[in-house]
Formats: C-alpha cells, sequence, structure tokens
C-alpha cells in the first residue's frame, strides 16, 4: 500500500461511537404506512382506503387511494350513497397509475379488495395481496372476492405487525435537518 492509499484509509476510520440505527421501520411498515398515507388523500367522508404496489425489488410502482374518476369534481360529484356509481377504487387506481409493470407484484392495501378489485387485481397480474382490514369479509362480495382470488392463485396475507403506530412529525424531522 503506498503512503498516500495509507493515509486515505486512515481519514476513513472511524471512531465507533456511533452504530446502525435498530429501530428503523420494516419494509412491510414502510408499504402498508405508504397505502395508509395515500388514503389520507380520500375526499370520502366516510372510508378512505390506500393501496401501494410494491415489485419484486422492493421499488414502488403504483399508489392510489379511492376517488372521483379524472374530470369528475370531488365537489359536484355525490359523496352520499350514490358514490358508488362514480368513485374509482384505490386498487384501481393503483394499478392504472403505476409507472411500471405490474406484473409478478404485491399489492398493499388498507382494506381486503373487493369483487371488482379482485377482478382487476387478478387480470393485471399481480400476484399477492396485504390487507390490513378484512372488517367486510362476512358480505357476499368479499366472499366473491375471495373465491376468484383463491382460484387465480393470488397469495392473500393480512398484515400483522408489531408497531401499532408510525408517527410522522414535521418539526422533529426539521430539527434532524440541523447538523
Ligand atoms: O376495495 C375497495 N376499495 C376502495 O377504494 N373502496 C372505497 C370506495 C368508496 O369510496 C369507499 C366505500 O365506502 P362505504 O364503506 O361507505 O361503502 O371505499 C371500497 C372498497 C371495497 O368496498
Ligand atoms: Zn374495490
Amino acid at each position: 500500500m503506498s503512503l498516500t492509499e495509507a493515509t486515505a484509509n486512515m481519514s476513513l476510520q472511524d471512531d465507533n461511537t456511533q452504530t446502525k440505527r435498530v429501530d428503523y421501520i420494516s419494509w412491510q411498515d414502510y408499504f402498508m404506512a405508504v397505502a395508509v398515507l395515500a388514503a389520507k388523500r380520500s375526499k370520502d367522508p366516510k372510508r378512505q382506503v390506500g393501496a401501494c404496489i410494491v415489485n419484486d425489488e422492493k421499488r414502488i410502482v403504483g399508489i392510489g387511494y379511492n376517488g372521483m374518476p379524472n374530470g369528475c369534481s370531488d365537489d359536484e360529484f355525490p359523496w352520499g350513497s350514490k358514490k358508488h356509481h362514480f368513485v374509482c377504487h384505490a386498487e384501481m387506481n393503483a394499478i392504472v397509475n403505476s409507472n411500471s409493470v405490474v406484473k409478478n407484484c404485491t399489492i398493499y392495501v388498507s382494506l381486503f379488495p373487493c369483487n371488482e378489485c379482485a377482478k382487476i387485481v387478478i387480470q393485471s397480474g399481480i400476484k399477492k395481496v396485504i390487507y390490513l382490514s378484512d372488517k367486510k369479509a362476512y358480505k357476499d362480495e368479499y366472499k366473491a372476492s375471495r373465491k376468484m382470488l383463491n382460484a387465480a392463485k393470488v397469495e392473500l396475507e393480512q398484515y400483522k405487525t408489531n408497531q401499532n403506530k408510525i408517527e410522522i412529525d414535521f418539526t422533529i424531522e426539521g430539527d434532524m435537518m440541523s447538523p
């Protein structure tokens, strides 16, 4: 090793006073949190749903939440019982707005997909659904959804975590930016 190389290596030697953080969030928590955060964009007064599509390189390729179609104003279209005629579901939005291939991807959803979304999930080639809530499982449309997803061999997994809350605090982030 030349003297210059040795000097360069010395200047890169760590003092070992700091070790790697251990309380970082897992990939699963991160992707589900992205889906839940997307849901916060929804204008639906009763239910906000979010979806996040991830490929096998852990890259996010699509995000969506439930909302009115393009060109259909949130202020003019109804948010009461008639909303069902119009609103686009989170899963559909995540798929159709994706910026890359969704085939073989995993979709993280805050609510188990309905039968209509299940059809789109299957046809798009998504291979796994990780869902947070399954609160509508007793309804026929969700039974149909599960039946189709199972038949199409789309893997279903209920999201489990030991971290019930992830806090985002912009003021703390601001402090962390200082040296
Ligand atoms: O799979 C789904 N994805 C999704 O985005 N949604 C949205 C559409 C509506 O805005 C809302 C359903 O509202 P409600 O629970 O009031 O029926 O949730 C609903 C489902 C299933 O109901
Ligand atoms: Zn749906």
